[in-house]
């Protein structure tokens, strides 16, 4: 299951990610906003950080209108790790490298053409399992003694 939510800028964006995401069958819940009526991003964020957080989705699609509040607020949550992406070889990598478990995009920045090949990078690409960046997620949640 996937949770989806977004902004007034991010509203667009989110429908067309929706018809994405209904056209390969997966499974989301949208978190809000509604409507391109103007909203605040961390409440949406929050939302959808804390349906991953609590188990209730493994994946989480966040869109404002740069992507840049939205992930901040939901980097706030522990155990989310949301990365704002621009390019499908972002996408890639953070996925591989970062165990990234919230995409975050601005519907102002990226068009929805791109932006579908970055959600599909996202989804389909598997989390590498390498030690080292194994190693490196769990320094993010539990920083090493002294540092
Ligand atoms: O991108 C965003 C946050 O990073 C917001 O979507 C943006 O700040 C909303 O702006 P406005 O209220 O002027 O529509």
């Amino acid at each position: 299951m996937i949770a989806i939510g977004c902004d007034h800028g991010g509203y667009e964006l989110k429908k067309e990610i929706e018809a994405y995401l209904d056209s390969r069958g997966l499974e989301y819940r949208d978190y809000g906003c509604d409507s391109t009526d103007s909203v605040d991003y961390p409440i949406y964020a929050r939302k959808v950080a804390h349906a991953i957080v609590d188990g209730e989705c493994e994946k989480g699609i966040l869109i404002c209108g740069t992507g840049i509040g939205i992930s901040i607020a939901a980097n706030k949550v522990p155990g989310i790790r949301a990365a704002l992406c621009t390019d499908c070889f972002c996408a890639q990598a953070t996925r591989e490298h970062n165990d990234a478990n919230v995409l975050a995009l601005g519907g102002r920045v990226v068009g929805p053409g791109l932006a579908i090949k970055i959600v599909e990078t996202f989804l389909d690409t598997p989390f590498s399992n390498d030690e080292r960046h194994i190693r490196r997620i769990k320094l993010i949640e539990e920083p090493a003694d002294g540092e």
